[in-house]
């Protein structure tokens, strides 16, 4: 396998070099031909913001295309600020438990038989495990029949233990952009993330291509050029999200299944998400959108309660958001990721906006279809982040005034969605931090397809 990959990737950077001079001479002759406006220039627009080095090493200068700063400020306030934060936060009680409804419950194809596999090994977590105010809403902790549908592989399966107390003084609100309802308490189990990392689970095949396949073709299919920015969003928002799972699962790849050795598998992250430009611009673009919405909730994020009876840990979790909203070198150097004003506006803004929730909701549907149980636990946490974003960009008080108090007045979240957005920025964070430290070096190193310094076993 690895002598395979090997050839391919010399093989690159020889076509990285012929596209880097034919995009060297496109740009040369179109700049001066093409009228202000055309279709052509804007294309030229959107190759400047991406060009190959005289290495032909894939490199991402400019402004992140429908948002306002550029990819350097990102990785460099990504690296210094944002990444080491959001990493140490959601390590904290108040973040690293997410009720979610596991239950495989997908509304579109019940004939799914990925979606009936039953593993009991849930059966044995014994009740005592839920803290006691866990267990209130729903009564009584939800049967293994309901909590159970996993995928065939261990790395699938969601670990359930649970280790903390619980969460108190949250409203339950409405979101219109999502499908799933934190109220419907009798489904929700509660699992630590920290328990259940992102990675690769050996879900693949015609069941994950069918989710995607139904993500894209029927809800988000991508924008012909020129497109306007709505009708672009959802495309990019979902592009970015799937460049950033693929990420993860290159990053933390079962590298060897004999002597379980995990590792970054670098020739996967290549082929998935770097070869490809757009899938990482949208990767940028996801982060900076997401990243707005936070800053854009500051007020209500700062006052929330982050209670969860962990007296010192919740103290941190506190600081620990301050220092995300406030940090000086993101308010200098990028005070506003995203300029939501901007979209919705024209004639058919309203219309487009309710077209865009109704496939948004359809696409928070598509995830009770996930057949990997692990799978279904981030897709639902990430697309709920994303929901929670949109809802905070696009949602509140959009038919009433827009101005920044009256906003803030209005915006109401769950628990639920704010663990979402904070665990789906951290996510986001991560990749932009892998696309930029460990890309460039898998070019330069081209013989090399796996990075030997990042294995590891696993017991
Ligand atoms: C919601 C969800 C969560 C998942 N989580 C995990 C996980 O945690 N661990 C795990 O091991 N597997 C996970 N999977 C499976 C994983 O995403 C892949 O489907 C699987 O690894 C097979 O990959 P693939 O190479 O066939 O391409 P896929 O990633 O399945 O992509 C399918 C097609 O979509 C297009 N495409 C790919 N990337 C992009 C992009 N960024 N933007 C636009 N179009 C794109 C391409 O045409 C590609 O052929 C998940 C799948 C889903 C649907």
């Amino acid at each position: 396998m690895e002598e395979k990959s090997e050839k391919k990737s010399t093989g690159r950077v020889g076509k990285w070099s012929l596209a880097a001079i034919g995009a060297a001479i496109f740009l040369v002759l179109g700049i001066g031909l093409a009228p202000r406006g055309s279709p052509v220039s804007s294309l030229i627009h959107r190759i400047k913001s991406c060009y190959c080095n005289q290495d032909g090493l894939l490199n991402y200068r400019g402004v992140v295309e429908d948002c306002c700063c550029d990819y350097e400020t990102v990785d460099r306030v990504n690296s210094e600020a944002l990444h080491p934060v959001l990493q140490d936060l959601v390590k904290h009680p108040f973040f690293r438990y997410f009720k979610v409804k596991l239950r495989c419950d997908c509304p579109f194809w019940p004939d799914d038989g990925m979606c009936f596999l039953r593993d009991c090994s849930v059966c044995e977590c014994p009740e005592n495990e839920f803290p006691e105010s866990f267990r209130k809403p729903s009564g009584n902790t939800p049967s293994a029949e309901h909590l159970i549908c996993q995928g065939e592989n261990p790395e699938s399966a969601v670990d359930r233990t649970i280790d903390a107390k619980a969460f108190k003084g949250w409203i339950e609100v409405d979101n219109p952009w999502t499908s799933d309802d934190e109220r419907d308490n009798a489904e929700m189990v509660y699992v630590n993330l920290q328990l259940n990392p992102e990675r690769y689970t050996g879900y693949s095949g015609p069941p994950a291509r069918r989710i995607w396949d139904a993500v894209y073709l029927e809800n988000c299919q991508k924008y012909p050029s020129g497109e306007c920015q709505e009708k672009r969003i959802l495309y990019k928002l979902i592009s970015g999200l799937h460049s950033s799972i693929s990420i993860h699962i290159a990053a933390d790849y079962l590298l060897d299944e004999k002597t379980n050795t995990w590792g970054q598998n670098l020739s996967l992250m290549y082929d998935r998400v770097l070869a490809y430009p757009d899938r990482v611009r949208n990767l940028y673009f996801t982060y900076l959108f997401v990243l707005r919405s936070v800053m854009k909730a500051a007020d209500y994020l700062e006052q929330a309660d982050y209670d969860t009876g962990n007296g010192l840990d919740d103290e941190n979790t506190e600081l620990l958001i301050k220092r995300l909203l406030h940090d000086h070198k993101l308010q200098v150097s990028c005070p506003k990721p995203f300029d939501e004003a901007k979209l919705w506006k024209g004639q058919n803004g309203p219309e487009l906006m309710k077209q865009t929730q109704l496939r948004f909701r359809n696409i928070s549907a598509i995830m009770d279809c996930v057949g990997c149980e692990k799978c279904r636990l981030w897709g639902k946490l990430q697309v709920l982040g994303l929901g929670t974003a949109l809802k905070i960009l696009f949602s509140v008080n959009s038919h009433e005034s827009s101005s920044h108090h009256h906003h803030h007045h209005h915006l109401q979240l769950q628990r639920n969605e704010v663990i979402a957005l904070i665990n789906l920025l951290n996510r986001l964070s991560e990749s932009i931090k892998l696309v930029h430290d460990v890309g460039p070096s898998y070019q330069t190193a081209s013989g090399h397809v796996m990075s030997s310094s990042h294995h590891h076993h696993v017991s």
